[in-house]
């Protein structure tokens, strides 16, 4: 699936939501870590919207055991319905998951054969970094992945700021970006990233099911982003 224009994400660890998803979003990101049986959920799916898996571990937020992370992954995205998969950057980059697990090295190379889309991720729940940092890390993650996602925590509305510059700032030099800053004081980057050039915005199919501080409910996601662009 390409990024190349912005597309929003229905977030869920239930794919039977995908009908209600269909309405306002382009893709389900499939919370592997917070479902019950991910894979035969997978084996079962048969809906329209596209599939971005993540299985997202304890230190970035995630609730995916510590083994057997990145083979479930591998598995995944044999399903010909997941276009795109969630890794983090510092597994990217090398931080050790269980043992007996796939390579993280065999995971990228997986999903370039079958066409699917890293989103190299990064999450930050203490809060934003200064701005240097801020492009290191977009840097970093979009050239490990196709997508360079940072999630960071807004303390106030200059950590909101200082986080859609940097995004600006990406997608001046060309990084295909996605940026969200979590939390109240960061809820209208969700609809105003976009702008700024980020290519992927998350929602939860129901509100009272959000996966991460300060999310909009899709429908409301859709139309701010849509009436802004
Ligand atoms: O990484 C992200 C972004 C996110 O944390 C958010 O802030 O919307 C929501 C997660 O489901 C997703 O994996």
């Amino acid at each position: 699936m390409n990024f190349d224009s912005f597309r929003l994400a229905a977030a869920t660890a239930d794919l039977s939501e995908e009908p209600t998803a269909r309405e306002h979003a382009d893709l389900v990101e499939f919370r592997m870590d917070l479902a019950d049986e991910p894979l035969d959920a997978l084996a079962g799916y048969d809906g329209d919207l596209p599939l971005l898996v993540t299985n997202r571990t304890t230190w970035e937020g995630g609730e995916a055991p510590p083994y057997g992370r990145l083979d479930a992954l591998a598995g995944a995205i044999e399903h010909d319905a997941v276009a795109a998969v969630d890794v983090e950057l510092a597994t990217l980059r090398g931080r050790p998951t269980g043992t007996n697990d796939a390579t993280v090295a065999d995971l990228v190379e997986a999903a370039r054969e079958r066409d699917v889309t890293v989103v190299a991720s990064v999450h930050d729940f203490d809060g934003t970094p200064d701005p240097r940092t801020l492009d290191a890390l977009l840097s970093a993650a979009a050239a490990a992945g196709d997508v360079g996602k940072l999630a960071t925590t807004a303390g106030g509305r200059g950590d909101a700021l200082a986080l859609l510059a940097a995004t600006h700032r990406a997608a001046e030099r060309g990084a295909p970006v996605a940026t969200m800053a979590m939390g109240e004081a960061g809820r209208h980057t969700r609809a105003v990233a976009p702008v700024y050039g980020s290519r992927i915005g998350y929602a939860p199919v129901r509100p009272e099911a959000a996966t991460a501080p300060g999310q909009f409910d899709l429908a409301t996601l859709r139309e701010l982003v849509d009436r802004l662009r």
